[in-house]
Parts: C-alpha cells; structure tokens; sequence
C-alpha cells in the first residue's frame, strides 16, 4: 500500500514535461539498478554557495585534462578529480586528485562518487570512431555497456551528468549541410551508434527519473598540448604539429572533405555553460555545438599563410574516409545560440594562429636545446 501511495506521488512536472523525481529511484519497482536495502539513497546536492564536487571519466584523452584545468580554476584544485585506467604523466598527478576509474567496474565507480561526496559528473571515457571500428567489442563495452554505469550511479546518487556526443551521431541518411539538432541518425559506426544510444538513454533517464542528463555534440576537436585518441578528425590536429617540425603534411582524408571542427577552449568553455546554464533555459538535453567548417585544402592554405613553404600530400585512409564522408558538414547549433547563450570565439584564421604559435614556440625551445 505504501508503495503504490508513493507511486500516485510521482506526477509530471509542468515546466519539464519530466516525471517529478518524487521518489528515489531504488524505490520505483522498475529501478535502474538494484540496490542493497541497506544501501543509503545519497541525494548529494549543492547549494548555490557551494561548488560541486567534480569527477571527471577518461580524463587522460586529449580532452580531459583542459577540462579539469578549467574546473579547478573556477571550482577550487581540490573540488575537481580527474580519474582514468591509465597512469598519468608527473605533471598531471601533481595537479590534482587523480584517481584510478575503471566505468565497467559499477561497484569502483559508487565508491568514489560516495567517498568523494561529487555531485557533478563529466563522462568522457569512449573509444571514438577510427579506434572503434578496429576494436568493435571493446567499444560497444566502453561505449555502451560503461555508459549504463555512469547513468545508473548518476541516477542514484542525484549527480548532474554530462555527456559529450559527436558529429558521428548523424550518418549518411541525415541531412550533411548543415545538420539540425533533430533529424534521422542512423550512424554506421560503432562509435555513433553507441553516441545515438547515450543520447537516447540520458533524456530517457531525465525524463523518467528526474536525472540532470545534460549533453553536447561536439565537432572534431583541436588541442595543441594533448594528442587525439584514434578519431576520424584526428588529421587537423596533427597537421600542426607538422607543419612547425617539418614544414610538410600528409593527409589521411581527401582535399574536399568538409567537417565541423572547434578549437579546445571553446570546447571546453560550452561544456561548462551548458552545465551551467538553468535548467528553465534548455529547451532540450542534447545540443550541437559548432564554430567553424573546413577542408584539409582549406586548412592548408591558411597554414601556408603562416608558413610559406609547407606542403600537404594526401594519402587516403579507407575506413576514415567512409566515416567523414556519412558526417556532416556543417553543424546547426542555432538552438544552443538562443537557449544558453552559446558563442564561440575561435574561427579559422585564430585557431591557426594559435596553434602555430603553440607548435612554433615548442620547435624553437627543442631547437635550442
Ligand atoms: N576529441 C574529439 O574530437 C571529440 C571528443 N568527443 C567525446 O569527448 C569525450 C572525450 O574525448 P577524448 O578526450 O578525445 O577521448 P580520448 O580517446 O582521447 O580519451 C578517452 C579516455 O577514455 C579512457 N578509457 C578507456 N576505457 C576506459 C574505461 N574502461 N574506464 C575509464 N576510462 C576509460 C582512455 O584511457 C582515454 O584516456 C569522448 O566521450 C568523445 O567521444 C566528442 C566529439 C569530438
Ligand atoms: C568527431 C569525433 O567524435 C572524434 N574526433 C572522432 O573523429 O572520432
């Protein structure tokens, strides 16, 4: 009786279209995950005086440490912990808590969202698509099956969770010029569908338990001090690199491919703002952020404007061309532009500039040493 009293409770919440998370979610019959009854229900949040207390998965990639850099700047060094299953370099380890995270380990991953009392959490752990398509089993665990973990510990433990999707969310069926946050996507790697999935799986939990599930997709990113994790965009990074060491380039995607690209702090700086932004102002949970769109021809002849005898030769990989060629082109981020204020700072010619500057100033000190 008790229990279908508490149900009648759970009613839908007119702001949000959302079920109301009247009730815990160990409480619901139909619970996203089993819990001991003995277990405490952690409603760990924070009030607005408060920072969260940040965990941060597959915080070693090429994106997590800017990340946790930018978290702590704005949360405090000690609120923020970078976590991964690798050992991470002197420099990191001494910059904060660093903590070992295995997100197929369910049991690891309670632990240390209730040890460490987070109330944020950043799920960046994946395998993307170029590494995807070589190791199919290992993605769709990572992917999907360590995705359930993260959603069922941030259900549980009342967590605001972000998700980063991707352009590889869409595939050759969605319109490509540009793409919308809402069309067909039937992606044909591992990788977007197991991002399809995410997105799925996190409004599911919001709109059914009440989870602040909050999700952007990005386009191919650059960074100069942290290095691709085996991707389909991977090119325009390392093109830089090049450019400054060796003044020549060799491109694994034909001239013509065109592909949304955004430069690392923009990245960084959306990602941050969506978590940020009031829920009233997020019309939806899952956003396309964008900055620019550009061609390996393109991006080399504004390379060439800095560096004047650099040279880009093409030798075409397979499997990365079919997958930049189902992606899209351009990506339609005007939703995010009008409900969260999203802008970004970065267009080609600055992303250039800063990068060579990066990889310039780098190859002169290891020139003069
Ligand atoms: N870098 C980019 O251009 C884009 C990235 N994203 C998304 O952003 C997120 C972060 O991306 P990156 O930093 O580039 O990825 P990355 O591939 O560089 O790093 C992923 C990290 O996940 C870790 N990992 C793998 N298995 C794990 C496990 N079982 N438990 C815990 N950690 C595990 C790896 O050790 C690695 O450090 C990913 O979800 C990715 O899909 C989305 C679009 C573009
Ligand atoms: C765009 C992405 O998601 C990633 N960089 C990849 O190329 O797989």
């Amino acid at each position: 009786m008790l229990f279908i009293r508490m149900l009648r409770r759970v009613g839908q919440s007119p702001a949000c279209g959302c079920w109301t998370p009247v009730l815990p979610v160990r409480f619901l019959g139909i619970s996203p995950r089993q819990i001991p009854a003995d277990a405490n229900f952690h409603s760990a949040s924070f009030s607005d005086t408060d920072h969260p207390r940040v965990l941060i998965t597959g915080g070693l990639g090429q994106l997590g440490v800017g990340l946790a850099n930018l978290l702590r700047k704005r949360f405090g060094k000690d609120n923020v912990i970078l976590s991964d299953i690798r050992k991470p370099p002197d420099h990191v380890f001494h910059s904060g808590p660093f903590i070992y995270s295995d997100i197929l380990d369910y049991k690891n991953l309670r632990e240390i969202v209730v040890n460490n009392r987070i109330t944020w959490l950043f799920h960046y752990s994946a395998l993307l698509s170029a590494i995807g398509e070589a190791n199919v089993s290992l993605a769709r665990a990572v992917n999907i099956t360590g995705l359930h973990n993260i959603l069922d510990v941030a259900a549980e433990h009342n967590l605001r969770l972000f998700v980063p999707s991707t352009i590889g969310a869409f595939g050759p069926t969605s319109p490509r010029n540009p793409t919308p946050d809402l069309c067909i996507q039937r992606p044909r790697t591992i990788y977007g569908v197991s991002k399809v999935h995410a997105e799925l799986m996190g409004e599911y939990y919001h709109y059914r338990y009440g989870l602040d599930f909050r999700c952007l997709r990005y386009p191919g990113i650059i960074s100069a001090d942290s290095q691709p994790g085996g991707g389909t965009t991977d090119y325009a990074v390392q093109i830089f690199h090049d450019a400054a060491k060796h003044g020549k380039f060799e491109c694994n995607l034909e001239a013509r491919t065109r592909l949304p690209m955004m430069y690392i702090d923009d990245c960084l700086r959306a990602t941050l703002e969506v978590m940020e932004a009031p829920a009233e102002s997020l019309s939806m949970r899952t956003y396309n952020v964008s900055a620019m769109s550009f061609t390996p021809e393109e991006l080399a002849q504004e390379v060439l404007k800095h560096v004047p005898e650099f040279q880009i030769t093409y030798n075409v990989d397979a499997v990365r061309q079919a997958i930049a060629d189902s992606w899209p082109m351009k990506f339609d981020d005007s939703n995010a532009r009008k409900d969260w204020g999203w802008k970004h700072d970065f267009d080609l010619p600055e992303l250039v500039t800063t990068m060579l500057n990066f990889h310039g100033s780098e190859t002169r000190v290891a020139q003069a040493n």
